[in-house]
């Protein structure tokens, strides 16, 4: 790989030394665990949770004369990520053979794609901020490269005081390979970067994004420089898996290599690993060369072709991304960019919010969904997924206060009680007596009361005309809420006689 720089060294990203500044050069690789039912080459299952070496075929444990056969499945979900990253899709690719041993690893070398991937250049637009002007930065980070491999099984060193045993559950596990170009300047831009392609391949339904479970992790390559200078030596982190960490991770990283470089001394090209514990990156091993791994194309896999056919399906099949969904978002809802960028954050909430939106005011169903149910959610410590209030409930609160039935302040309440105690909205409005009043004789009754009790107000509303709005809010608590302030206002301006 020929390392071009793409960026303009932006001062806002230095990190200063205790001799200048330097730069921080980040690229990752990012292991995305491919969705399908079965493994790469074998039909085994992949789910995740199963007992030990129960998900296991004769192929996956490199049983002798086991010959490997292409999942088509597999192949179609890694064309669709390549189309999610707008990348090149390439109608051949070659399978190599990548040589190590490790006891997780029965075939001794794992099959993978070196030099023909199946997809080539792309790119990502991550976007950061708002800054204090709510001002967002796009960036364009672009891909490397895609390919397909296998997942190697498991080393479980804790189930015995003296042996190590192996599970081979994720062995043969279809992998893709997702390689950035060294176009990142921060730990923030890194972050930024593995949020968005979790979340491209999760509205793409190609990986599930947990990385909690292991579904996606991430190696991260780190380097330092003078601003403007050629990149450095890299250092590799291997298998960061939270994002959080990753940050960390790089954060720490870029001062031990600028410290390193400080005292005089030069950075060794190494494979390093994060210890969350301690928030430190720890020398694994010195990195190791293409060459050492004597890749070579695997005799036992012809090369994979497909047509142009095969991909224009694919196309016509994608569902709508997030930054397509955002624009549209704004377009067509007139939503602000702040507001669609939460709500295309995950595929997850963009799915709640169309479900209330459908048929109703985007903006009214954005800052409800927004401030109301994220809030919620916030509060609580729940996701979207575990969301107690659903697309239906809110929209109907919604249509409650479109119809004039509740105002929207006893609507907040309303929510608060499908929140917590669920229920039928209109039927929760009807029990407890929440229905605005609209009855003008009702109100003006209220207005009355409140107009005769308090004759100094009424003299500094005359002297203050903006003053009536604290009779309106009188009459709104001695209603309980349920007058309909319009036509509270309306009636406390005309018996104060203000003109509008
Ligand atoms: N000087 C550098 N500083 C930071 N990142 C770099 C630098 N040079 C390369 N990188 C990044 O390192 C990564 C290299 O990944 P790649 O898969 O090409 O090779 P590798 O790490 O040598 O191989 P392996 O897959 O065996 O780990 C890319 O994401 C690239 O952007
Ligand atoms: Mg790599
Ligand atoms: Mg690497």
């Amino acid at each position: 790989m020929t390392l071009v720089d793409v960026r303009t060294p932006d001062p806002k990203r230095f990190i200063p030394g205790a001799t200048g500044d330097w730069e921080v050069i980040v690229g990752m690789e990012v292991h995305a665990q491919v969705l399908s039912n079965s493994k790469l080459f074998s039909g085994a299952s992949t789910e995740f949770g199963k007992p030990q070496n129960s998900n296991v075929s004769l192929v996956d444990a490199a049983m002798p004369g086991m010959l490997p056969v292409i999942n088509e499945e597999c192949v179609k979900q890694a064309v669709r990520t390549g189309l999610g990253l707008k990348a090149q899709i390439n109608k051949r690719s070659l399978f190599d053979r990548k040589n190590y041993f490790y006891p997780d690893l029965p075939q001794g070398y794992q099959i993978s794609q070196f030099k023909d991937p199946i997809v080539g250049e792309g790119k990502i637009v991550i976007s950061l901020g708002p800054d204090r002007q709510g001002q967002f930065e796009d960036i364009e980070i672009g891909i490397e490269r895609l390919h397909l491999e296998q997942d190697a099984g498991k080393s479980m060193h804790d189930q015995h005081a003296t042996m190590s045993y192996v599970d081979l559950n994720r062995s043969g596990v279809a992998l893709m390979e997702i390689v950035s170009k060294p176009d990142m300047r921060s730990s923030d831009e890194a972050k930024a970067y593995m949020t968005k392609l979790r979340s491209i391949v999760r509205y793409l339904g190609t990986c599930d994004g947990n990385m909690d479970e292991g579904s996606m992790r991430a190696d991260v390559n780190v380097s330092v420089r003078r601003p403007g200078e050629a990149f450095g030596t890299r250092c590799e982190i291997k298998n960061v898996n939270s994002i959080r960490f990753i940050g960390q991770a790089i954060e720490y990283e870029a001062r031990r290599q600028i410290g390193i470089l400080e005292d005089g001394g030069t950075i060794e090209q190494e494979t390093r690993l994060f210890d969350p514990n301690k928030g430190e990156t720890r020398s694994m091993r010195s990195k190791e060369d293409a060459h050492d791994y004597r890749y070579f194309p695997d005799p036992d896999l012809l090369p994979l072709e497909f047509d142009d056919a095969f991909v224009t399906a694919l196309a016509a099949d994608l569902p709508e991304l997030p930054d397509d969904k955002k624009e549209r978002f704004v377009r067509e809802l007139g939503l602000s960019v702040y507001d669609a960028s939460v709500l295309v954050s995950e595929k997850a909430i963009a799915d709640y919010f169309e479900a209330v939106a459908a048929g109703r005011d985007g903006k009214t169903a954005a800052n409800w969904v927004i401030n109301d149910l994220l809030g919620a959610l916030n509060r609580t410590g729940k996701d979207i997924e575990q969301t107690p209030v659903s697309p239906a409930q809110l929209g109907a609160i919604i249509d409650l206060i479109k119809a004039g039935t509740i105002s929207g302040k006893i609507a907040k309440d309303l929510f608060e009680i499908v929140l917590t105690e669920g229920g039928d909205p209109a039927e929760i409005v009807e029990s407890r007596g929440m229905k605005q009043v609209t009855d003008t004789g009702a109100i003006e009754k209220a207005v009355d009361e409140i107009i005769a009790a308090n004759p100094d107000q009424v003299e500094k509303v005359k002297a203050k005309p903006t003053m009536a709005a604290w009779f309106v809010g009188q009459v709104m608590k001695a209603t309980g809420g349920k007058a309909n302030p319009q036509a509270v206002q309306a009636l406390v301006k005309a018996k104060l006689g203000i003109e509008e």
